[in-house]
């Protein structure tokens, strides 16, 4: 058996945390022998409810769980981390834009910045799925000048995956059969679904998902228009917003960072841009990665149409707003941010 590694999900008392405990502590994530130490970090009214869910865990008799930190202490919860999961902010209710979280949430990321600069292993992943992500992600990772900005990103993992199980029933395959379908930009409702580079395998061969969708129409139209929308009607039909489908994607987004993409594989990432198919530079921008020794890189030479460029413009103007906004309410003298 390797050396257990720890590994902080925060929010630990909340909803998504309630799923995504459970998988990580399986060994879906890092696999199945790899022991874990896991910290849940929590704010102090959330203590009984930490108690709880750490009662669930123990009973849960699960082999490669060796020990487990409740804590409502950044320096505890972030110490010696390899991997965090930073999921502790306030959800968006219905009718409300995940940026109108902006104010709330953005100054939780920035004591976790801090604190993952003090205390967490410099080469620690960090993936935020508060919303709103991208923007939650960059004000951490300016507030960890430590940590190279590589090791941070958003979650555009579910909306990947709500993307190829719309392309999957709409063709009636399984989701197996459906790859490289990419999510460009924010999380958010401007984010571009784009199924321009997915391929599908039907009868042993691989074709292109536009030939074989075959519906301009559709994928310009009510297939964007889901995915984007896709949160906000869960939210509307749940009263809450998605928790086990927003864990599945966590574990997904985080697996396939730690143990690579497969060959001609691609998964939607929200990550540094450094500018490539015309996007905003230093925001954290969705983009198609392949991963290989834990090293994310940004897909490259992929041809756009018109109607994709279009989309990559406005989710990015909308990124570039947020940033500005987040510098207004941190009002710090943050310079790399
Ligand atoms: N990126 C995505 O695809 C995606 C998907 C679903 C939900 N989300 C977001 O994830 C976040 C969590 O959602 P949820 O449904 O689990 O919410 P929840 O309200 O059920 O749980 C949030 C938990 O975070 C805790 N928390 C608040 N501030 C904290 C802090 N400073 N440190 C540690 N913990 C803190 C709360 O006490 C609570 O237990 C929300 O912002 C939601 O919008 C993102
Ligand atoms: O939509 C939300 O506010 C929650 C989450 O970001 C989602 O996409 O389901």
């Amino acid at each position: 058996m390797a050396e257990p590694i720890r590994v902080v999900v925060t929010g630990a008392a909340g909803q998504i945390a309630y799923s995504l405990l459970y998988m990580i502590a399986r060994g879906e994530v890092f696999g199945k022998d790899q022991p874990i130490v896991l910290h849940l970090l929590d704010i102090p009214p959330m203590v009984g409810v930490l108690e709880g869910v750490v009662m669930e865990l123990a009973d849960c008799a699960l082999p490669l769980l060796v020990e487990v930190v409740p804590t409502t202490d950044p320096a505890v919860g972030f110490k010696d981390v390899s991997a965090a999961f930073l999921v502790g902010a306030m959800p968006r209710k219905e009718g409300m834009e995940r940026k109108d979280l902006l104010s709330a949430n953005v100054k939780i990321f920035r004591t976790q910045g801090q604190a993952l600069d003090k205390f967490a292993k410099k080469d620690v992943k960090v993936l935020v799925v508060g919303n709103p992500a991208n923007t939650n992600a960059l004000v951490c990772s300016s507030y960890a000048p430590s940590i190279p900005r590589e090791n941070f990103s958003a979650m555009t993992r579910l909306d990947q995956n709500r993307a190829t199980s719309q392309i999957a029933a709409k063709l009636g395959v399984p989701i197996s059969a459906v790859k490289n379908i990419i999510i460009w930009g924010n999380h958010s409702s401007t984010q571009y679904p784009d199924a321009g580079q997915g391929k599908v395998t039907a009868n042993g061969a691989e074709k292109s998902v536009v030939d074989a969708v075959n519906d301009t129409a559709f994928l310009q139209g009510s297939f964007v228009e889901t995915v984007q929308k896709r949160g906000a009607a869960v939210i509307a039909a749940r009263k809450m917003s998605s928790a086990m489908s927003a864990a599945k994607a966590a574990c997904d987004h985080m697996h396939d960072w730690w143990n690579g993409t497969a060959p001609g594989q691609f998964v939607s990432m929200g990550v540094f841009s450094d500018g490539s198919y015309d996007s905003p530079k230093d925001v954290i921008f969705s983009f198609p990665v392949e991963i290989k020794n834990k090293q994310w890189k940004i897909v490259s030479g992929l041809t756009l149409s018109d109607f994709a460029k279009t989309k990559l413009s406005v989710t990015g103007k909308e990124l570039q707003e947020e940033k500005d906004e987040a510098l207004s309410v941190l009002d710090s003298n943050v310079s790399n941010l």
